[in-house]
């Protein structure tokens, strides 16, 4: 299939069309909740000498999200939810995590993730077409993994009990010139939890910022950092294929969350490419494509746009 080169703009632009101009909010993930807390780093042999695990404790920005561009949207509804993680190291640099709650992506590129966008645009007459979509993921078998999870998912209980998923490869550089292979979750440690579709009829519209705050009251609130260590078999740019599950696995620390609501995490841009020293994006062009995504969108609502 012929792919049309997409742009980041594109990619604006279409979030626009698909959920409509807010301006002032983020073209994705438009609503969201802040918190804060700390990074305990828990240092060992694949990533020596990292400064983000040989300082200690370190502060930690976050924003949980749901996905789609309306900042009104019902959080009953199943989907995306999202997590950016900004931890401060000493020397005044940002280590950033942004992932979903999704395993796999909608597509190995930006050309075929655009494309899968497109077919939920509507018509003139204000009508979608399942049968346009159903035929691109079946011509775009990249699609499908994501597709599947979408069709199952149900609705998050609570961001503090959600898992979130990187989705690219990263390598970290040892001091032995040697480059270590990995792709990250951010695991809950009180555990993943959903609300099945009777459960979530019974929410009200908005509940996750209130469900949050209550456990940060009653319970500890904290996320594992967990890395896979990869095979040169394993793809470094394609996020639309998981890697085997027995893959190695090792924690870079744990996030303490202590705080939620304020407006801290506003007029932050969670660029998943902005990382501490020693480590570097791979080449999967999707991950490529988010950096000038996140700053047309971030410039966008920074001016009102
Ligand atoms: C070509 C692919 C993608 C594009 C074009 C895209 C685009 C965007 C844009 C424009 C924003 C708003 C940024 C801002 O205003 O600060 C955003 C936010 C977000 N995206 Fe993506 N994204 C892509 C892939 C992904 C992937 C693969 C993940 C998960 C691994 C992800 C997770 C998130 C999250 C969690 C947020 C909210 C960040 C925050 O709270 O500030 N995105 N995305």
């Amino acid at each position: 299939a012929n792919d049309k080169e997409v742009v980041a703009n594109d990619f604006v632009e279409i979030f626009e069309k698909l959920g409509g101009k807010h301006p002032g909010y983020r073209k994705a993930h438009a609503k969201g909740l802040c918190a804060s807390g700390t990074f305990v780093p828990t240092p060992n042999q694949h990533f020596t000498g990292a400064a983000l695990l040989s300082n200690g404790e370190l502060p930690v920005s976050i924003r949980f999200s749901v996905g789609g561009s309306n900042p009104n949207s019902d959080e009953k509804a199943a989907g995306a939810r999202g997590m950016g993680m900004q931890i401060k190291l000493p020397d005044g640099s940002f280590h950033t995590f942004t992932g979903n709650n999704f395993p796999v992506f909608a597509g190995k590129s930006p050309e075929i993730f655009h494309g899968f966008l497109s077919t939920l645009l509507p018509d003139e007459n204000g009508k979608t077409d399942p049968a346009k979509t159903m035929a691109y993921i079946q011509q775009h078998p990249s699609v499908q993994a994501n597709a599947m999870w979408n069709k199952t998912a149900k609705t998050a209980a609570s961001f503090a009990n959600t898992e979130f998923f990187g989705l690219h490869t990263f390598y970290f550089d040892q001091p032995n010139e040697q480059k270590t292979k990995f792709r990250w979750t951010i695991e809950p440690n009180l555990g993943v939890k959903t609300l099945d579709k009777a459960e979530a009829a019974k929410m009200p519209t908005e509940f996750l910022a209130d469900t949050f705050a209550q456990q940060l009251k009653d319970e500890t609130v904290s996320f594992n950092i967990v890395v896979s260590l990869g095979e040169a078999q394993d793809s470094d740019i394609d996020p639309s294929q998981q890697w085997p599950s027995e893959r190695p696995q090792v924690t870079l620390g744990t996030v303490t969350v202590n705080t939620s609501g304020s407006d801290a995490c506003k007029n932050t841009n969670f660029d998943p490419n902005m990382m501490s020293a020693g480590f570097t994006p791979s080449d999967d062009p999707v991950l490529r494509m988010r950096s000038p995504a996140y700053a047309i969108s971030f410039g966008k609502r920074l001016s009102g746009q």
